[in-house]
């Protein structure tokens, strides 16, 4: 299972940014091209662990996008993007995106009280952008009937759950300066 995300994310080349290692990969960057078998295997994967009963997907620019759009077109339930800019209408929220390498702001637009979202992204590192987004979203009274994300690394979600928080991935890696280990697939 997933055999064409493990292949290759052991191949996915790796470079520095600062401290961190960063892999570069299709699904993570949109290069190397993203094949639509890859597309395929990961979105039937994720249409079948996740809970049903979502009236929305919303994905984290940019890289939630792709996952959505296909999440979407799979399921017929529309989708939103959290954006990396504001557009000043009624109601948007502002809140603080840090990384292991960057640290920029996101801006909610177009969830209510009472709106059952599925999140989507691509990478879980170090849990800083999901942790700012889901407290957001708490705040706003949507209810988040799961959070996917394909990609695990580093100590992100063992810092979720330590708040509460539980989320689903796909695969768990482990990314050096010699490239990509995989130490987890979640079947
Ligand atoms: O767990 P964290 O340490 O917060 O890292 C995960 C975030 O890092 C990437 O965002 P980035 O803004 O680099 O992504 P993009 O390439 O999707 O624009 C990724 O898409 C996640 O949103
Ligand atoms: N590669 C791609 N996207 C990421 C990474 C990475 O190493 N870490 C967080 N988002």
């Amino acid at each position: 299972m997933l055999k064409i995300l493990r292949e290759s994310l052991l191949n996915a080349p790796i470079v520095r940014r600062g401290d961190y290692y960063y892999f570069i990969h299709p699904i993570s960057d949109g290069v190397p091209q993203l094949e639509p078998e890859l597309l395929e295997e990961i979105t039937e994967h994720i249409v079948g662990i996740v809970s049903k009963d979502f009236d929305k997907i919303l994905a984290i620019e940019a890289m939630g996008i792709p996952l959505a759009t296909s999440i979407s077109m799979k399921t017929g339930i529309p989708f939103s993007i959290i954006r990396k800019r504001p557009y000043g209408l009624d109601g948007e929220i502002k809140l603080s995106q840090e990384t292991g390498y960057s640290k920029g702001e996101l801006y909610v637009n177009d969830v209510r009280k009472g709106d059952k979202v599925l999140i989507v992204d691509d990478v879980i590192s170090t849990g800083g952008t999901l942790v700012s987004l889901i407290k957001a979203l708490e705040d706003i009274g949507a209810i988040i009937t799961d959070t996917i994300v394909v990609i695990e690394r580093g100590d992100g979600l063992s810092r979720l759950k330590d708040i509460g928080i539980d989320i689903k991935t796909l695969i768990r890696i482990d990314v050096t300066e010699n490239g990509v280990t995989i130490e987890d697939t979640h079947e």
